[in-house]
């Protein structure tokens, strides 16, 4: 599940964990809309969970704060505490993803913990079990005058690890929304064998027109594996207007199915055979230079 990656001397290649067994999965991108009711958002990604799973949807993924507004403001009042057992959001995603037998990659909610608070995303098997906990790694600290400005480390602390999970399916790299500007992070998770990153991420209406759909074609063709993207829909009333267009992306960097900004899901078929395929069609693991640079993987 947690592996490490041990770089054995400067100049040497990584140890590359091969990727399971290829199969096949449909993913479901749940594109939420979110409000400011906290029991009104889990009904409604209760409904969506269900709708995808009829669908014949083996791995849904929920949006990045589903269960909040994407704020400041509203992190802390939303938070749940996930490990102390009492967070309702977290029960909600468990018996979800047994009621329907599903993957669930449960997007991420505000979570408390000793004094801090976290953008986490919860990962649950078929059964109800907890798999994975991913802390967002990367906050969303940026400052574009007449366009964006956002500081969650005003009120959020960042994950101090990554998080690649074996699953029903497929291995899946986990990072959330600003974690995918940081190439080294996916590098980490390919290196680790990881058949797919998702991003449960909330891009915005002035860098997701320019960088979203760029940076999910880049982590897919940098390491040659699928990405997902979920993303909550636009809620005109917000502070922080979503981009929406939630995605996923072939190894070869194609956009297999994407959307607009209204709520909906988004479905695709991923066929983990793809990843070999263009993994010896064009052999760029074995053909790095560790002679000129190296990725340390630093997590356990
Ligand atoms: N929630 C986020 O991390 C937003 C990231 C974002 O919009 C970006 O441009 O990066």
């Amino acid at each position: 599940m947690m592996q490490k990656v041990v770089t054995a001397a400067t100049s040497a290649a990584p140890q590359i964990i091969p990727t399971p067994e290829p199969m096949k999965v449909k993913l479901a991108l749940c594109q939420l809309a979110t409000s400011t009711d906290k029991e009104t958002n889990i009904a409604t990604a209760r409904k969506a969970i269900q709708e995808a799973s009829s669908s014949g949807a083996s791995l849904v993924v929920l949006p990045e704060m589903w269960n909040c507004p994407y704020s400041n403001d509203s992190f802390p009042s939303y938070a749940e505490d996930i490990d102390g057992g009492s967070s309702q959001s977290a029960a909600a995603l468990a018996e979800a993803a047994k009621q329907h037998g599903i993957t669930l990659v449960g997007g991420s909610i505000p979570e408390r913990s000793e004094g801090k608070l976290y953008n986490t995303c919860l990962v649950y098997s078929k059964e109800g079990k907890l798999l994975a906990k991913h802390r967002k790694v990367h906050l969303f600290d940026i400052d574009i005058p007449g366009g964006v400005t956002f500081k969650e480390s005003d009120t959020l602390s960042a994950g101090k690890t990554g998080t690649v999970v074996d699953t029903d399916a497929g291995r899946l790299g986990i990072a959330i929304c600003y974690d995918i500007r940081f190439p080294e992070l996916a590098m980490m998770y390919a290196q680790r064998g990881a058949q797919l990153i998702v991003y449960p991420g909330a891009f915005n209406t002035t860098t997701g027109p320019v960088h979203w759909e760029l940076l999910q074609k880049a982590r897919a063709v940098d390491n040659q594996l699928f990405v997902a993207t979920c993303s909550p829909a636009r809620n005109s009333e917000a502070s922080y207007q979503a981009w929406g267009h939630s995605t996923a992306v072939d190894p070869f960097g194609k956009v297999l199915a994407t959307t607009e900004e209204k709520p909906g899901i988004v479905y695709a078929e991923l066929d983990y055979a793809e990843i070999e395929k263009r993994r010896s069609n064009m052999p760029i693991m074995q053909q790095k230079r560790y002679d000129l640079y190296a990725l340390v993987d630093k997590t356990t």
